[in-house]
């Protein structure tokens, strides 16, 4: 099947009046496979949105090529690329709606630039309004409704010409944690209900973690890493994806809690993390047994991410200090370990 979208090479520069040129993105190679939801995560100015707007080429790329859904938009006409977009949704943070529109003016907006007659378009939008839950909400205005309500608007005029890609670009960084709950939701059954293939921008890992099921993490234009949401979560290789799971996991001791646990455990302490399927369990427990050295378990964080079992687990190792450190560096082999060292040091 053809990957909805692959990036391959592709590079873009901006010329940045003072600063010179920008690399905005370098360099990046990506397949998005039908049916994923993708979240790409980086920090402010890390080339996010520069690389979500070449899906659907509102920016083309310096090098390299976009292929989206089989097609090469760097050799596509203007006409094409027209066709192109209107098949591409695409949500916006601050929703982007016309204020002189009611909701349903809003929503199919798009079916009236595409020619759709009066009574097709509003048998679609009442069913893109169902959909989206605000069936009640046709006849108002964008500034009567909530942030959530608008952002729903902001989802249901993205679908209306069913497109099978939807951009996503931190479509609930202006929502509140209870809203943003509601909204990912959404993206979610719009995901799993009609197929569609969802590219996330945020600077969230809770969102990664919520509804995707790969993870591509950006910094500096470059693509760091990517791949299934578990594997990049499990397996991190920069430091900078560490942060970030960091930021959405909490499984192991944050420094605060850390200082509390060497008030009453002043030996070694160490964090195991256990992955599915690799036998770290049995290979933890066989190990902490076959040294002479007493491990308490201190402080313990069970996550679940994509229905999986994550965790860390942290071990307070007491004994003979070479015994100690024969332990840690075996166990170094066998699991992904950080080691906190005693109080002592
Ligand atoms: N049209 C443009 N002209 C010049 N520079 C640009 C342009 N668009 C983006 N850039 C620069 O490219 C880099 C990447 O920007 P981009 O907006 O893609 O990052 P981002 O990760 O989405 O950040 P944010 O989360 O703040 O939106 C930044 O240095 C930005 O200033």
């Amino acid at each position: 099947m053809t990957a909805p979208v692959s990036f391959r090479n592709v590079t873009k520069r901006f010329d940045g009046s003072k600063s010179g040129q920008v690399l905005a993105v370098d360099d990046v190679n990506l397949e998005v496979a039908a049916g994923d939801v993708i979240g790409v995560v980086g920090y402010s100015g890390a080339g996010k949105s520069t690389l979500v707007r070449l899906i659907n080429a509102l920016e083309l790329p310096t090098s390299g090529h976009v292929v989206v859904d089989g097609d090469d938009l760097t050799i596509m006409n203007e006409r094409q690329l027209r066709e192109l977009r209107s098949n591409i949704g695409m949500v916006f943070q601050q929703f982007n709606l016309m204020t002189s529109r009611t909701v349903a003016g809003n929503v199919g907006y798009p079916l009236k630039v595409a020619g759709w007659s009066r009574a097709d378009r509003n048998k679609r939008v009442a069913e893109l309004l169902e959909f989206v839950g605000i069936a009640d909400k046709a006849r108002q205005f964008p500034s009567q409704l909530s942030g959530g309500q608008k952002q729903r608007v902001g989802i249901a005029r993205a679908l209306a010409t069913s497109p099978k890609i939807l951009l996503a670009d931190e479509a609930t960084s202006a929502l509140d944690p209870e809203t943003t709950g509601d909204v990912l939701a959404l993206l979610k059954k719009i995901n799993t209900e009609l197929g569609t293939t969802i590219v996330v921008i945020t600077h969230e890992m809770d969102v990664v973690r919520s509804i995707c099921n790969t993870v591509g993490v950006m910094s500096g234009g470059k693509l760091l890493e990517s791949g299934s949401v578990y594997e990049v979560f499990s397996n991190p290789r920069s430091s900078e994806t560490k942060r970030f799971i960091e930021t959405t996991l909490k499984d192991k001791p944050s420094p605060e809690t850390l200082a509390r646990l060497r008030h009453s455990h002043p030996g070694r302490i160490v964090s195991v993390g256990i992955r599915e399927g690799t036998g770290s369990r049995t290979t933890l427990s066989d190990t902490l047994r076959r040294f002479d050295v007493h491990s308490t378990m201190i402080y313990g964080g069970i996550s679940e991410i994509q229905q999986k079992p994550f965790r860390s687990l942290t071990y307070e190792l007491s004994g003979n200090e070479r015994d100690v450190e024969a332990l840690v560096i075996a166990l170094r082999s066998v699991t992904d370990l950080q080691d906190w060292g005693s109080s002592g040091e």
